[in-house]
């Protein structure tokens, strides 16, 4: 059973422009996708695509005036706002974008050691510096004195002492070096042999195929296609969606086609099938209604043209 489910989330947000007008803006539409026990499910797409908002939906951390629908569960139950209080940083990590989710009036070592279960916490806080190669005079240093490397390091220790078991990184590794990168990458995969449920949301796709089981696509605010890492190989035949295909091929080592037009905003969504203004593939049909999430091939697809 999927430790983590999402169904059916939507979340958009009111703005309101000149002379009073109101504006709707819906930046996650009926987006589906689950974690399980044991494994990291990656999250690709562009930029914009709702990937941070996802994970902030999931944590209950969204704006104030953001307007969600749809059901998020953990473990079978449902998230609400009381559980999601009770539950992050204990059983649900977030590795957040941005390094400044520190807090700047407390010296790192102390926020790291905050987030241990286990009784000796300075133990754990200390081996995990060294795992991150946080040499032992930074756990006095306050947030302001840390290089951006260092803050994403300090993000990176405190969600993997937490012991959580869901662990959602949110574009954890830009600007480490690679022997770092390769450090957190191994990090979050002994964390789902051990059973935690990793979302692992990232641009580097390469990474992504190195640690991940599956691939959760995301295109202007949904999932378009979830599939088995394997299935990103070749020309991406084995790919289900128009989308992730392009995508796919986009990348600079396969024939770095770009696709042509770009991501509808938010505040303009077709209301149809979100990608059919830029698919090949598209038919009438298309615009017809938004399709629904169905099984294919061992995976999952938002299509009703893929085979
Ligand atoms: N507070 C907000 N009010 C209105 N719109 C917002 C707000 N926060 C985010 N958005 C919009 O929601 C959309 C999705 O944003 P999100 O940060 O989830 O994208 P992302 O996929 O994480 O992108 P990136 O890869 O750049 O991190 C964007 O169009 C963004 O402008
Ligand atoms: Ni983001």
């Amino acid at each position: 059973m999927p430790i983590l489910e999402v169904e059916n989330l939507s979340v958009s947000f009111k703005k309101y422009t000149r002379g009073f007008k109101q504006t709707k803006s819906t930046v996650i539409t009926s987006l589906d996708v689950t974690v399980e026990a044991g494994e990291i499910l990656a999250v690709v797409g562009a930029s914009g695509s709702g990937k941070s908002l996802l994970a902030h939906a999931i944590l209950g951390i969204l704006p104030s005036n953001a307007i969600t629908s749809g059901v998020i569960k953990y473990g079978g139950e449902e998230l609400t706002p009381a559980r999601q209080s009770v539950l992050s940083g204990k059983e649900l990590a977030l590795i957040p974008q941005s390094v400044n989710y520190l807090d700047p009036l407390m010296r790192v070592g102390s926020q790291v050691r905050t987030s241990v279960k286990k009784e000796n916490a300075i133990a754990a806080q200390r081996e995990v510096f060294q795992r991150y190669h946080l040499n032992a005079g930074v756990e006095k240093m306050y947030p302001f004195q840390l290089s951006g490397g260092m803050a994403r390091r300090t993000l990176l220790a405190t969600a993997m002492v937490s012991g959580a078991r869901v662990i959602i990184a949110d574009e954890p590794t830009p600007g480490l070096d690679s022997v770092v990168i390769v450090e957190a990458l191994n990090h979050l995969k002994e964390s789902a042999v051990n059973g935690c449920a990793v979302m692992l949301i990232t641009h580097d796709i390469e990474s992504a195929l190195q640690v991940a089981d599956r691939i959760a696509v995301f295109y202007a605010g949904t999932t378009v296609e979830i599939s088995p890492v394997e299935h990103f190989n070749g020309n991406g035949e084995q790919l289900r969606h128009p989308y992730s295909k392009a995508l796919w091929r986009a990348l600079p080592q396969n024939d770095f086609i770009p696709i042509k037009g770009s991501q509808p905003r938010p505040s303009q969504l077709p209301s149809g099938c979100l990608f059919a203004p830029r698919c090949e593939m598209a038919t009438p049909d298309c615009e017809q209604e938004r399709p629904a999430m169905r099984n294919l091939r061992n995976g999952m697809v938002r299509c009703i043209h893929a085979t």
